[in-house]
């Protein structure tokens, strides 16, 4: 029997001498040194030992590889094409391959090592099937060998030879077959894949490591694996790049590797997918890019995506396009830059018809920049010139043809047939300083004792004669309510009357006439008077007139001044003649043989007569049965009558009359134009019906889209006040609303919702009732229907004689809807003598009232050596023990206040009320 030395067994296993002895001890032999002398039973025993541990490890190595050709059983069963290969392959390679790329799967990058470890031990065994390798390249052959299970490996290393890259070729290609099938492909493929990066392993670790990365990540992904790879192995991979590219875009997946041996002839096949192809390239030119800049990370991060699936693939590449496609859209709009017309007030969504953009886009735009609207938000041109600059429209304002206007235009006048004509005055100036009483001195009629109130409320038109010659005067209200009917006195008349009281001198609305006379560009007389008077003083007058470019004659200006007396006469005379002097300065001229062209001076109905107008003619004459229209109003002139009261049959320029026969109540201040035919006359005063409706529905419409005053309603900070005026004639109807509305404030808005001529009758009522508004009658009175809808609807109805008052009543209406006003108001003072404690009451402080009053109920301070120490309510005030209303100075009471005991002697306590204060 043979005796062997520890460390002669060792060497004969291949094992070290300590590797023996912990054989022989776990086996209970005791063995001191490798020197020590073992029995043939125990080399035998140590040697089965040795063996069986090789065995175990072959047998581990073995079932770890054995894994994954369950999964290739799978992918087998996939690829029906490829069935026979799949067959064959799945013997031999399946149980190989799987087991490789299952091992360098996980591995795949780090693969680096174990493909060399591997490939370490595959090249040897390699080295055996090396010729079979190059059989693989037939299919058909590998797969029978692939049955063997050892050929398996020889698959693997028959492909590592191919190392032979063409070998990995071979195989690549066997695979492209398998690419066909690709559905058998995933576990094909990648066997394929594993089997070569294995085998290139060896020389071609690297790449082999890539594939199988590629085989098991998926397609695209597994390009990128191996691209991964082959950073490691550049080189290699040069080599077969131009192979492996090919394949990697036909794999897409895993496949791909499969494919990527089949890759150029089945490319098509692969390329059903179009988007993979366009993917693949996509992610070629990424893996480039990434080798430039030699990325492993970046792989690792592709290969993570691959994990997660194709679809981020797709994503990522369905992302480009379309980050593409939104990015050309906006840039073509920005070069786009249009012009639109935009009138003074539109609705977003009209703004968002006119851009041609969405209205929601505005509303978008505008809610980012904290502004809450709706489509239909009404917005002023300025906001929408800025909104459509931010969607590249520069805007322009709408031009309004202002239809009336055209319609009223006239053709240049023929010098020729032009005859001088009477010149029209309006007497204009400050409240009382005698302009009826001029008027009237130079009529000698009393006007003034039939008005109201004694102050003028419309305006009266005149005509008198002078020397043969005629002046027509105008009779215009000096009172402010009447500055509206003054600017039209103005614009219609050729010369402005001043009158300036000699008494009193240039005052507020004296100053206006001055203004508006000036504005119409018409010629100022200033008829300074009440000279009678003893207080009477022409030179101040002078001076302060001359403060306003208003410099005397006398006094080296232009301005005629005519000193005169309305009670006495005195210079009546010298101021028409002024006039008439002024007038032929100014050659004022008309043609009198041409179609009669006017204004209306005012209008009222008149129930026995009907419409009545008063107008004055400008141009040609106006004749009795002459077709008009003025304004809304049409008719033919069915009588006309003089300022004396007398009828006439025809009137000529500057002449004042009296007309029968309008449709309707014209407004004061409308042109009045005589027309061919009353077809003709009807039809102008439709065209003003029509325009006038679109222009008050506009108005309205602004109105109401005022923001200010909406948000200030909804706030509560603003109140509306609805009005409706009625009176007898047009001009007071007039002059009442400006009165009114000039009463608005910035907490109260006047608003006149109606107004017009005539009595009050049940519309104004029902109007006022729905709309919350009060009535005004101004010399007009309820007929009996109106009054009773008006009281059983509760419409507040008010009549008067006088302006004055009804302004009065509406500013009074006013202050009672304004927000009172308190304001706190001391009332007394008291000093604390003494205190006392009650149970449940606190503590009294016995005091005495220094002045004023103390009480009950009242508010009250508590100062301490000039401290405030307490401000709060008194909650009792008594007179010995009894509850008092009040008490006075010099006397002495109990004060309890609310919540606060802490007093002493000496306190002061000062008590207030609050108190509303008046506006
Ligand atoms: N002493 C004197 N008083 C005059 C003269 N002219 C007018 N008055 C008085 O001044 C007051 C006002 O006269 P009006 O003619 O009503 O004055 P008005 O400018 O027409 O007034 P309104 O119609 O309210 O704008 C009346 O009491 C007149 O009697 C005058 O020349 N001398």
């Amino acid at each position: 029997m043979v005796k062997m030395r520890v460390y002669e067994l060792g060497r004969s296993l291949g094992r070290s001498n300590q590797e023996i002895m912990k054989i022989l001890t776990r086996n209970g032999i005791r063995v001191t040194s490798h020197m020590s002398v073992l029995e043939e039973n125990q080399i035998e025993m140590v040697r089965k030992t040795v063996e069986a541990n090789e065995k175990s490890k072959m047998e581990n190595q073995k079932n770890t590889e054995g894994e994954a050709p369950k999964k290739k059983n799978i992918s087998q069963v996939f690829h029906p094409q490829n069935s026979r290969s799949g067959i064959s392959r799945p013997a031999g390679q399946k149980s190989q391959k799987p087991a490789r790329p299952a091992g360098q799967s996980q591995d795949k990058k780090p693969a680096g090592d174990r493909p060399a470890a591997q490939g370490g031990e595959r090249r040897s065994q390699n080295g055996g099937n090396g010729t079979t390798g190059s059989q693989r390249p037939q299919n058909g052959e590998r797969r029978s060998q692939g049955q063997n299970g050892e050929r398996r490996n020889q698959g693997q290393n028959g492909e590592r030879r191919n190392g032979g890259f063409q070998g990995q070729g071979g195989e690549r290609r066997s695979q492209g077959q398998n690419g066909e099938r690709r559905g058998q492909g995933q576990g094909g493929e990648r066997r394929s894949q594993g089997q070569n990066g294995e085998r290139r392993s060896g020389s071609f670790q690297g790449q082999g490591g890539e594939r199988r990365g590629q085989g098991q990540n998926g397609e695209r992904r597994s390009y990128q694996g191996q691209g991964g790879g082959r950073p490691q192995n550049g080189e290699r991979r040069g080599g077969f790049q131009g192979q492996d590219g090919e394949r990697r875009p036909q794999n897409g997946d895993r496949r791909g590797g499969q494919r990527g041996g089949a890759s150029i002839p089945k490319a098509p096949i692969e390329s059903k997918p179009l988007t993979k192809e366009s993917r693949t390239r996509t992610d070629r030119n990424n893996d480039r890019n990434r080798k430039n800049s030699g990325e492993d990370k970046f792989d690792r991060l592709e290969k993570k995506n691959v994990s997660r699936g194709n679809n981020t693939v797709k994503n990522q590449k369905n992302n480009k396009p379309q980050t593409a496609k939104p990015a050309p859209a906006p840039e073509k709009k920005e070069d786009e830059i249009r012009n639109i017309v935009l009138p003074e007030t539109m609705t977003i969504r009209e703004l968002a018809d006119k851009m041609k953009v969405q209205a929601a886009a505005i509303v978008k735009k505008l809610f980012m920049q904290g502004k809450i609207v709706t489509v239909n938000h009404e917005i002023d041109y300025e906001t929408a010139e800025e909104i459509a600059l931010e969607f590249n429209c520069i805007a322009e304002p709408e031009e309004k043809v202002d239809v009336i206007a055209e319609l009223l235009k006239e053709d240049e006048e023929d010098e020729s047939k032009m005859v001088p004509r009477p010149p029209v005055v309006c007497v204009m100036g400050h409240v009382d300083h005698g302009k009826t009483s001029l008027l009237d001195a130079i009529r000698h009629t009393h006007v003034i004792a039939k008005e109201a109130g004694g102050i003028t409320q419309h305006i009266g038109a005149y005509m008198v004669t002078i020397n043969g010659q005629k002046i027509t005067f105008l009779d215009t209200p000096g009172h402010e309510a009447f500055t509206a009917m003054r600017m039209r006195g103005a614009n219609s008349t050729d010369i402005a009357i001043l009158v300036v009281a000699a008494d009193d001198g240039v005052m507020p609305q004296t100053i206006e006439a001055i203004n508006h006379a000036k504005a119409a560009g018409i010629e100022i007389i200033v008829a300074i008077n009440k000279i009678d008077k003893p207080s009477a003083n022409i030179e101040r007058v002078k001076q302060e007139l001359s403060e306003y470019e208003l410099i005397p004659e006398d006094w080296g200006g232009s301005t005629i001044c005519v000193p005169v007396s309305a009670h006495t006469g005195e210079g009546i005379d010298t101021l028409l003649e002024m006039i008439l002097l002024t007038a032929e300065v100014n050659e004022l001229k008309a043609n009198p043989n041409r179609k009669a062209r006017g204004l209306v001076i005012e209008a009222q109905l008149d129930k026995g007569k009907g419409p009545v107008a008063t107008v004055l003619v400008q141009k040609g004459t106006l004749h009795v049965g002459d077709p008009i229209a003025a304004g809304s109003c049409f008719g033919k002139v069915r009588a006309m009558i003089d300022d004396k009261g007398r009828r006439v049959k025809e009137a000529g320029p500057s002449v004042p009359v009296e007309i029968l026969g309008l449709s309707d109540v014209p407004n004061a201040g409308e042109i009045f134009v005589q027309t061919d035919s009353e077809k003709e006359a009807r039809s102008f005063a439709d065209t003003f019906i029509s325009e006038n409706k679109e222009r008050l529905l506009e108005e309205t419409r602004s109105k109401m889209s005022l923001d200010d005053l909406f948000s200030q309603i909804q706030a509560g900070n603003l109140k509306e006040l609805n009005i409706i005026v009625k009176a007898d004639v047009q001009g007071s109807v007039e002059a009442v609303k400006q009165s009114l509305l000039k009463l608005s404030n910035d907490e109260v808005v006047v608003k006149i919702i109606h107004g017009g001529v005539g009595a009050i009758n049940e519309s104004d009522v029902t109007l006022a009732a729905t709309s919350n508004a009060i009535i005004i009658g101004f010399n007009v009175r309820p007929d009996s229907t109106a009054k009773a809808t008006a009281e059983r609807e509760g419409v507040d109805l008010r009549l008067y004689r006088v302006i004055y008052d009804a302004i009065a009543d509406v500013e009074a209406a006013m202050k009672g809807m304004l927000d009172p006003i308190y304001e706190e108001k001391v009332i007394g003072h008291a000093e604390v003598r003494q205190t006392f404690k009650a149970s449940g009451v606190g503590t009294i402080a016995g005091s005495y009232v220094l002045d004023g009053v103390f009480q009950r109920n009242c508010k009250v301070r508590i100062t301490r050596e000039g401290k405030q120490i307490y401000e709060g309510a008194l909650a009792s005030l008594k007179r010995f023990k009894d509850d008092v209303k009040e008490v006075k100075a010099g006397y002495e009471c109990g004060l309890v206040f609310d919540k606060f005991n802490d007093l002493q002697e000496f306190d002061q306590v000062e008590a207030y009320i609050m108190v509303e204060v008046p506006r």
